[in-house]
């Protein structure tokens, strides 16, 4: 394989502005011919600024008037210096006439097809961009306008249209095209049309090569439009759209149509694009560099790769007779829309977005992201692959890139280790990577294979293997399991609930939300967004031999004890700097075990959790990420299973899962009642007795909270639950006369508020509300005897208490900090309830009004089998629409995106 020239040194870089210097020319004239043969780069960096001071950049114009009538500008629309200075620098950039700047590509496109009259036919190729499709159909089925898609990349497709009386105004090209990198020859197809159609007019979507690789005018086309927003300004922090032509007819039309219209770029975009492009060529150069790399690696493992730069290429000759660089965008297949869903959902330094050409390398299945406005039907009938990978690579050292591809293939299991080969050792890679980086590339990629594309001797290494019962290929689960569930706010009786006094919680609508999914290499990861956190363990190395003897997989009732042994050595496997990651981390790894029973039964999986609840605040987190982990595992398992017909989860599931979920709060809390697990699994409110020492508990569900308004408040404060409940076990331990009358006392307060709360009809509202703000304010001060309030909390119970307010609050959950409850009487006026959240504010808390009750545990049933390939894709919005894999989206979505993530996924919700 060889590396095609470098793009700076390629005579088509330097060939416009060849011209020679005579020796008698004026000092000048001198100057002017050897600026005339300043090379591409130069031109780039060079720009030409008259300013009257003399500054070193283009300034802003930001005015939309100019004063006086007989000046150069008079209306930003209609021409702006910043703009101007832009333009010009652009036009010498693609050997045009003039250039104009336009607010976006698609702006570009919109007025060029303006020059088309109904009637018309436009020939545009069959693999153009998804937008560019769109606005063309808009054009026929509004505009009246014959549109054809044909294969541009053969120009004999061309010859049928343009037969004698043909109509054809306008040639859409794109070449490369995106994302298929088919070639069209430019220069062929110019010629052609010109012969047999001399007064239409060939336009060429330049955006994947830039002027810099590729210049059409010189072709022989009309009109060039590059989308400004990739390469030319390169760091994806503006949007416009360059248009480039020659004739002066066409460039008078373009300027007409875009004061017209007014879509020319505003003064601080034009800035902004003017700057980008000076460093267009170096970034490109970078780029390009790399993006060879990637695809000779693609090719070496085996995947069908579309990418220029490969001699392989059908067009390979065709692209660099008229363009001196192969970009760097490319892509691959991989045979399989999960696969791909995989890799591209497993990556971290390329990012999944739309669009390319930025500094930043991104990765996208463009069926699902920029093309996902073409209809499934219309791209299968235009050969795009479901499963095409688009890698678009940018700036970052190569090496790093790789690790994060390498990586995520492997995972994914679209390649696996080649036994044949060793991984290069970190010696000889440094070696060959400064030595020759193709060589280092091509030994580098020797060391993995694709699974299917096994040779002779690795089946005779895989048989051996197989024979003394290595190398089985990895367990794992056939697709995503998503799920989810709520917090909670417990109204009276925590800490004392330990004890097997009755406690009061409903659910909150904020909620842990958990994907597993699939891996293919062996290992199990976890990542945890919210705490920073990202893992991987292999499976072979996890302390298998401290399972119980007989332990089988086949776990439907949930331990009930917590095995420490095991537990000690699952901790040291994890390092990791803090300690909510540490609980986070060894309740999943303990449960993946356990739940597996032993190595054989061990999946290969990766959890991703995040959720929109704050950690540590007493709102039951913990209980609703254990929830997810649990009900995860345990459909992973099959243990749990979640049938077409069912509208919700069924009592035996539930208790399975709360079962698993108490073992992991144990994990994180050492001794806790069960109560959180209990409504995160089962959602609404309820009252909830914990069975000690032989006397029996059990649990009711509430139907009087749901009218009640509740105001949440978090204190920041952080503090850790297993911590506080140590320490009022540690007090009855030293004082049980102090303690246990407590005790009796919140007894008492539970078993009033739960007759109110029950449902009793005959209870008067008002006496309802006064009574629960009465037993509020004791349970309060019990809490304070505990010792498990906080100096943060009394502040906002006197905040609150004070007038005009005069309300009830108390701490919720374990205290210590955490979060407050206050009851919000029905009467309490709007008014009052702001000038209250901005007192508490002003205090540096964080109050919010919370809708209780809601469903438990949720877990996503996919959609039926045949509308999976319809992926449901907003038409109108490239960007919102995307759809990105669950376990990436579910990663990049953050606290305030988690719900929107959640309810955007393909399939509905079974609730408990
Ligand atoms: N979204 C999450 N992802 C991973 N781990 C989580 C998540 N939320 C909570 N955890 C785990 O739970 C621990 C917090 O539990 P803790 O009991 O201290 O708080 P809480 O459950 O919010 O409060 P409380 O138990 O008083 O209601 C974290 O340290 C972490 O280990
Ligand atoms: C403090 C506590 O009562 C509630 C924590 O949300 C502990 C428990 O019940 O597990």
């Amino acid at each position: 394989m060889t590396t095609p020239p470098s793009p700076s040194e390629s005579s088509l870089a330097t060939s416009i502005y060849s011209e020679a210097v005579p020796k008698a020319a004026s000092p000048a004239e001198q100057l002017r011919l050897r600026q005339a043969n300043w090379r591409f780069s130069t031109l780039c960096a060079a720009v030409d600024n008259k300013d009257q001071y003399g500054s070193s950049s283009t300034p802003i114009y930001q005015t939309a008037t100019f004063k006086g009538m007989d000046g150069q500008y008079d209306y930003t629309r209609s021409g702006n210096p910043t703009r101007g200075a832009l333009e010009s620098h652009l036009a010498r950039l693609y050997g045009a006439r003039q250039a104009f700047a336009l607010s976006t590509g698609m702006t570009c496109l919109d007025t060029i097809l303006r020059l088309v009259k109904p009637g018309e036919t436009v020939l545009a190729g069959d693999d153009v961009y998804g937008g560019t499709n769109r606005l063309l159909t808009y054009l026929s089925t509004h505009g009246g306008v014959d549109v054809r898609h044909i294969d541009t990349t053969r120009v004999e497709e061309l010859i049928p249209h343009l037969g004698p009386g043909n109509n054809v105004k306008m040639v859409l090209l794109e070449s490369p095209t995106n994302p298929l990198l088919k070639i069209a020859d430019i220069a062929e197809i110019c010629s052609t049309i010109k012969k047999a159609s001399p007064g239409a007019i060939v336009v060429v979507d330049n955006t994947m090569m830039s002027p810099y690789l590729q210049r059409p005018i010189e072709l022989g086309a009309d009109i060039v439009y590059d989308s400004g927003t990739k390469y030319l300004s390169g760091h994806h922090d503006l949007m416009a759209g360059i248009i480039a032509a020659s004739d002066p007819e066409l460039c008078k039309s373009i300027a007409f149509l875009i004061n017209a219209v007014g879509s020319g770029l505003a003064p601080f975009d034009s800035f902004l694009l003017l700057r980008g492009v000076k460093t267009m060529s170096i970034r490109m150069d970078r780029q390009m560099l790399t993006a060879q790399l990637v695809a000779v690696y693609l090719d070496q493992l085996g995947f069908l790769v579309h990418y220029p730069g490969l001699k392989s290429h059908p067009k390979y000759d065709v692209h660099w007779r008229q363009a001196s660089g192969a970009g760097a965008v490319l892509s691959f297949v991989t045979d399989d829309k999960a696969l791909s869903e995989r890799i591209v959902g497993g990556t971290r330094l390329w990012g999944i977005s739309v669009s390319f050409g930025a500094v930043n390398s991104l990765i996208s299945m463009p069926c699902l992201m920029s093309h996902a406005s073409i209809s499934a039907a219309v791209r299968a009938e235009r050969g795009l692959p479901e499963n095409l990978i688009r890698l678009c690579v940018g700036i970052e050292d190569p090496r790093d890139l790789f690790d994060d591809l390498e990586h995520s293939l492997l995972a994914a299991g679209a390649i696996v280790p080649n036994h044949s080969h060793h991984l290069l050792s970190d010696e000889r890679s440094a070696e060959l990577y400064a030595a020759d980086p193709e060589a280092w590339i091509i030994e580098r990629a020797k060391a993995f294979k694709r699974p299917r594309a096994a040779g002779a001797m690795d089946k005779l290494v895989d048989g051996v293997k197989k024979g003394l019962g290595l190398g089985e290929p990895p367990k794992t689960i056939s697709g995503d399991i998503v799920v989810s569930a709520p917090g909670k706010v417990i109204l009276f009786g925590e800490h004392a609930v330990v004890y097997g006094v009755t406690a009061i919680a409903t659910s909150v609508n904020l909620r842990c939300y958990a994907v597993l999914s699939p891996r293919s290499d062996d290992k199990i990861g976890l990542e945890v967004p919210d705490l920073g956190l990202e893992m991987e363990w292999d499976i072979a190395s996890l302390p298998w031999n401290l399972l119980p003897v007989g332990s089988d997989g086949a776990k439907r009732e949930a331990d009930k004890e917590i095995d420490l042994p095991l537990l000690n050595a699952v901790e040291s496997l994890i390092q990791q700097g803090h300690k909510a990651g540490l609980g986070a981390a060894l309740s999943f790894l303990y449960l993946y075990m356990v739940m597996a029973g032993g190595q054989a039964n061990a999946l290969s999986v990766t959890l991703t959790a995040s959720s929109n609840l704050p950690i540590g605040a007493g709102l039951g987190s913990s209980a609703a990420y254990s929830t997810c982990v649990a009900s995860a595992l345990l459909q992973a398992h099959e243990h749990v299973k979640i049938t077409s017909s069912a509208n919700h989860l069924g009592p035996r599931d539930v208790n399975l899962v709360d079962g698993w979920a108490f073992l992991s709060e144990k994990i994180l809390h050492g001794n806790p009642s069960g109560i959180d697990n209990a409504v995160s699994v089962r959602g609404g409110a309820v009252t909830f007795t914990r069975s000690v020492g032989g006397r029996k508990g059990g649990m009711e569900g509430l139907h009087g909270f749901s009218s009640i308004r509740l105001l949440l408040t978090n204190t920041l404060v952080p503090r850790d639950t297993k911590t506080l409940v140590a320490g009022v076990a540690t007090k009855r331990l030293a004082e049980p006369h102090v303690v246990d009358p407590i005790l009796e006392a919140i007894q008492t307060i539970s078993d009033e508020a739960q007759s109110l709360l029950g449902g009793d009809k005959n209870v008067v509202r008002q006496h309802l509300i006064s009574r629960l703000e009465a037993l509020i304010q004791e349970n309060q001060q019990h809490l304070v005897q505990l010792g498990v309030s906080h100096s943060s909390l009394e502040m906002i119970v006197q905040a609150t208490a004070s007038s005009p307010f005069n309300l009830s609050t108390k701490l919720t959950g374990a205290g210590g900090g955490g979060c407050a409850v206050t009851l919000i009487p029905d009467e309490f006026p709007e008014t009052s309830l702001n000038a209250l959240q901005d007192t508490l504010r002003n205090l540096g808390f964080e109050p919010h009004l919370t809708t209780l009750g809601g469903p438990g545990l949720g877990i996503l049933r996919s959609p039926a089998k045949g509308n999976t390939d319809e992926v449901n894709v907003p038409e109108e919005d490239e960007g919102d629409g995307m759809v990105v894999p669950k376990r990436a989206g579910l990663r990049g979505a953050g606290r305030e995106g988690v719900e929107r993530w959640a309810t955007g996924l393909e399939g509905d919700w079974v609730h408990t």
